[in-house]
């Protein structure tokens, strides 16, 4: 388990009985189910029903002028999927492909090395993690190995108390310089791209929220966002079948990441990456990827372009608008089959989530993380995520 994604059992969501069925835009709305079906499309070679997610112009997204209020709802709102994308954002595939053809080197790297870049005082959440996190089964994870870094700042505080009461925030990025000297670059080039996209998005998130809630302009996601110097990337490398005791026989739909959702506050991904033997190729199976469970409990798989950035809402965003804008359960399904063979995944993730000191106000009725978090509690961001560590740190021994 690590910081950034805490599994949710239930998947219920904090705000599932009040706000879901008030929509900011669309006071009759259809029902959440009406919506998706216009969207599903089915995959020529497999029965597996996917949705595309919503699509916003790169061009559209930095005209501040322009009200995407209906498309943010579509998305992010009560009644979306919790998921949208950005095309066309400039330089990013390039930066995407660099980084990413970066893990497999990472990953191969002598254990000895590997090792020189783990850090359990922060629990793991800086520099490498393999086998460290555990599976919905209990087991640990080898499926996948992580590398997680601060994109944007090296040593986000020099404040000593502060680094050993978050040592996972605070905590300073352990670099490969010698090993895998481009990882720095390539990673802190692709989070910062991530981030600045995310700002915009965060901008038109807030204009949607405001239009139901009084909200305070310094307060919105956009400055919590801007202001916050705990953003953490993680680039993962999920291994082929065959080095990891074959454990792909799982045919679950959570056979490679469990089903979670991100408690930060937005989190951008990328489309994941397939190679076989080294060689780019297109995933042998149209069922493995990215799953989302839908508001009315439906389990879809969701694509979107190659060259799209995909942003999810994480639960602290949920928390801080009152529901308008709803957190995304999700997991990652592997290929199965003869031709899964040898297939690995990269991809990366940017979990943008606010200061260790943003103050959280929970709801008289909590749905998540019930038996740690009181009704009406108000807990600072920090103080939210050291109880979540807490617990499922200990899940682990
Ligand atoms: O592998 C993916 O596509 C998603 C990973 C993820 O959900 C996470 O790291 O929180
Ligand atoms: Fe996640």
């Amino acid at each position: 388990m690590t910081l950034t994604s805490i599994p949710s059992k239930s998947l219920s969501l904090l705000y599932k009985t009040s706000l879901v069925s008030q929509t900011l835009l669309n006071p009759s709305p259809s029902p959440s189910n009406q919506i998706i079906s216009r969207r599903i499309t089915c995959h020529q070679m497999s029965s597996v029903p996917s949705l595309r997610t919503v699509t916003i112009s790169y061009s559209d997204l930095k005209d501040k002028n322009t009200d995407l209020s209906a498309r943010i709802e579509e998305g992010f709102g009560p009644h979306g999927l919790g998921i949208l994308s950005i095309s066309d954002v400039p330089g990013y595939p390039s930066l995407r492909r660099n980084l990413l053809s970066l893990s497999t080197r990472l990953a191969s790297l002598p254990e000895e090395a590997k090792k020189e870049l783990e850090d359990p005082r922060s629990r793991y959440n800086f520099g490498w993690s393999h086998g460290k996190e555990k599976l919905e089964s209990g087991k640990l994870d080898m499926l996948k190995g992580s590398y997680y870094a601060n994109p944007i700042l090296d040593l986000p505080t020099s404040e000593k108390q502060l680094i050993e009461r978050y040592p996972s925030y605070c905590g300073s990025n352990i670099w490969p310089r010698s090993a895998l000297p481009e990882l720095e670059v390539a990673f802190k080039a692709l989070g910062k791209l991530i981030l600045d996209v995310g700002l915009m998005v965060a901008y038109h998130c807030d204009r949607y929220v405001s239009k139901g809630m009084n909200m305070d302009k310094n307060r919105g996601l956009e400055q919590i966002l801007l202001s916050s110097r705990c953003h953490k990337g993680r680039l993962l490398y999920y291994f082929p079948a065959q080095q990891s005791n074959g454990v792909h026989d799982d045919d679950s739909i959570s056979s490679w990441c469990g089903w979670h959702t991100d408690h930060g506050s937005l989190t951008g991904l990328t489309c994941g990456m397939f190679k076989r033997e080294g060689v780019e190729i297109p995933c042998p199976d149209n069922a493995a990827g990215l799953y989302i469970r839908t508001r009315t409990d439906q389990i879809v798989k969701v694509v979107f372009e190659e060259n799209d950035i995909a942003y999810q809402i994480g639960e602290t965003t949920e928390i801080l608008s009152r529901g308008y804008l709803c957190a995304t359960p999700h997991c990652v399904r592997a290929p199965t089959g003869e031709e899964a063979s040898g297939v690995e995944r990269s991809t990366f993730a940017l979990f943008m989530q606010p200061d260790w000191d943003q103050k959280l106000n929970f709801p008289d009725e909590v749905h998540i993380h019930k038996e740690l978090i009181s009704s009406n509690a108000a807990l600072t961001f920090g103080e939210y995520s050291e109880k979540l560590l807490d617990k499922y740190y200990h899940m682990k021994s």
